[in-house]
């Protein structure tokens, strides 16, 4: 479904301010399989997920979503088959638009801009439907701005928004990572629950190890801008908290030898 080879990325190159975010990453996701992604400050986690929405174009490598090549293609080109959800609530969404409107705004993402865009009676009905899913009371509220809702309601919203096409590929970046642990919790739930529904394939990047260890079927954990660590079903299934824990004293440590050796 998704096959990222080869890629690399250096932000700056040959400058004091060279930053290699990706380090010739290649990773191959079937179909349905649903990757937590972790890693310190500055890994190339946030890069890894631009790269595939095309907001970041490589130096190197090829990028494919469902046997095409999009490597060339920009950000809107690639919308028709990337769905994304940022750490901000308030970049998933438009604040003075209606909650109706956003979400035909959603529903247009990657199609030519039509008089499709306008909000009739029968897509209220529909946007009411998907929206009673996120039991939040938002389908009666389809007139209010979105600039109203609270950082939770947004997010669910945006997630909704998201994957209101059914892309071919779900990003989540730190998606929760701004909300406080109630509304975390509720917005996991409900990713839990749009992407089993819709049978999404996803790569989500997280901070929190027990969302990495409990969501999906595959775990990454990325380092300078190499993927160093890739585990799945049982194997994913039997690692703790304290295993990854593990994982990051040692990258630690081993910095540390290098550092000491470069002296
Ligand atoms: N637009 C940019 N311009 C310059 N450097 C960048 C840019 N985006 C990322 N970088 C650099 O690339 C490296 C990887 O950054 P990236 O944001 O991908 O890391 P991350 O793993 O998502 O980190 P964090 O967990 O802190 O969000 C870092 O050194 C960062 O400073």
């Amino acid at each position: 479904m998704l096959r990222i080879q080869g890629v690399s990325k250096t932000f700056f190159p040959g400058t004091v301010n060279e930053r290699r975010a990706l380090v010739d990453v290649s990773l191959h996701l079937r179909e349905r399989d649903f990757v937590t992604v972790i890693g310190s400050n500055g890994a190339g986690k946030s890069t890894l997920l631009n790269v595939v929405a095309g907001s970041i174009r490589p130096d190197a490598g090829a990028i494919a979503i469902a046997g095409r090549d999009v490597t060339r293609l920009d950000d809107h080109q690639r919308a028709a088959y990337v769905g994304r959800v940022f750490q901000n609530p308030s970049s998933g969404t438009a604040p003075h638009l209606t909650i109706a409107e956003n979400l035909a705004i959603a529903q247009s993402r990657g199609k030519k801009r039509t008089l499709g865009m306008a909000v009739t009676a029968r897509k209220r009905m529909t946007y009411r439907d998907e929206l009673s899913i996120l039991e939040q009371g938002l389908e009666d509220r389809l007139g209010d701005w979105v600039g109203l809702l609270s950082g939770g309601q947004r997010q669910s919203l945006s997630l909704l928004m998201a994957t209101f096409t059914r892309p071919q590929i779900l990003l989540l970046d730190e998606h929760t990572a701004a909300l406080d642990p109630t509304r975390a919790g509720l917005v996991i739930k409900l990713t839990r629950e749009l992407v089993e529904r819709h049978r999404l394939t996803t790569l989500m990047v997280t901070h929190n190890m027990e969302q990495a260890l409990s969501m999906g079927n595959r775990l990454i954990m990325m380092h300078a801008g190499r993927i160093i660590l890739d585990v799945a079903d049982e194997e994913k299934a039997k690692m703790t908290v304290a295993d990854l824990m593990k994982s990051f004293e040692n990258l630690r440590d081993a910095e540390l030898s290098d550092r000491t050796l470069l002296q």
